[in-house]
């Protein structure tokens, strides 16, 4: 059967459009229905020199398999003309609306899931929108209490207990709730999309040294033990709180199938370190299937020719996947 996959195109002074151009150029088995301005993807493979066929999206038409060189768009109209590389806050607006688009459609069942080209979180801010990711936007647009970010390559899960949030604020998120809710959904789904019978989770400590046994801060021994050995008793196995810093090492690893870290920029350097460019970003406890790229808008390479577009293959890859 024919899939039918919604990919965002995401800032449209960014590189998403480029993107969406560059992967049209090999035909595909499923579907792709970019959501965006068809007169910006015109105009981005003009400056790219690649050739580009639109079709307007039907949703009483069943899917259709895409050609070289062939997307079907589902337009949403532009607020103002785009340059490459220059962000423009009159867009802010269009870019949610690409969004919203995506995942009504989705809840529609007009496409079996969303993959997203990266936004600029601070322009749709500057633009007056409180916006901290798509994460955050699609878990409220929904109606979920809760989501999970993992980022995973072939051989590497990152999952977080916490997403957007300054440092400052990362401590006080972590409570009992939170590492609950994010574990039982990360279980659930490993079990669920990606054929894990028993999941074998590694989770990773607050502090340095993983508190040092209260000398290096309290949160391992007053929130993350009991909450895990709690989480042990409901039969999910898992390992830690181990020290963050050699967690990600061979040893620890080799016995795991995923791994839960405690913040955004503990276990988000490592997944790139490893796999940039070829990872995905999984919204984990949606309603609906979301995948997205592994980078940002990367401004400075928009119409360049020089985006590489491995990581969004790799995410319609995971969405195709997690829809099969
Ligand atoms: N999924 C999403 O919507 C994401 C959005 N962002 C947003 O992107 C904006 C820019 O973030 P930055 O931290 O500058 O990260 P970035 O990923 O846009 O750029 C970091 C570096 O990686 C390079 N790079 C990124 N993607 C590339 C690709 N596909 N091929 C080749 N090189 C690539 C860039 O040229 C730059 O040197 C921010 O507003 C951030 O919030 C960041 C990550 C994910
Ligand atoms: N570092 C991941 C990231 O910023 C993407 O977040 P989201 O927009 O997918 O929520």
């Amino acid at each position: 059967m024919t899939l039918r996959l919604a990919i965002t195109a995401g800032e449209p002074a960014g590189i998403g459009p480029d993107l969406c151009i560059q992967i049209a150029q090999q035909p595909h088995s499923c579907e792709r229905v970019v959501i965006a301005d068809p007169g910006l993807l015109e105009e981005r493979a003009k400056l790219l020199g690649l050739p580009l066929r639109l079709r307007e999206f039907d949703p009483a038409s069943p899917p259709v398999a895409s050609g070289a060189g062939e997307l079907t768009v589902c337009p949403v109209s532009l607020h103002a003309p785009v340059r490459a590389g220059q962000l423009d806050k009159a867009n802010s607006a269009y870019v949610l609306e690409t969004l919203r688009v995506a995942v009504q459609g989705a809840l529609d069942k007009h496409w079996a899931g969303i993959v997203t080209a990266p936004v600029h979180k601070g322009i749709i801010n500057d633009a007056g929108i409180a916006f901290s990711g798509h994460t955050e936007y699609f878990r409220d647009y929904c109606g979920v209490e809760e989501v999970v970010m993992m980022l995973a390559t072939s051989d590497l899960r990152v999952a977080l207990v916490t997403t957007h949030l300054p440092l400052r604020a990362v401590a006080d998120a972590i409570t009992p709730d939170r590492i609950k809710r994010v574990t039982r959904i990360l279980h659930h789904d490993l079990q669920t999309f990606f054929g894990v019978a028993k999941p074998r989770i590694l989770v990773a400590g607050l502090n340095p040294h993983a508190g040092e046994d209260g000398h290096l801060g309290r949160e391992e021994l007053g929130i993350i033990i009991p909450t895990l050995d709690q989480l042990r008793d409901e039969g999910m196995d898992l390992i830690g709180p181990l020290p963050a810093d050699t967690l990600y090492t061979p040893k620890h690893l080799q016995q795991a199938d995923a791994t839960l870290a405690m913040y955004h920029d503990q276990g988000l350097p490592v997944l790139k370190f490893h796999g940039f460019g070829r990872a995905a970003n999984i919204t984990l406890g949606l309603p609906v299937i979301r995948t997205s790229v592994d980078h940002g808008t990367a401004l400075d390479l928009a119409a360049t020719g020089q985006a590489d577009s491995g990581s969004l293959l790799t995410a319609i890859e995971v969405a195709l996947q997690m829809a099969n």
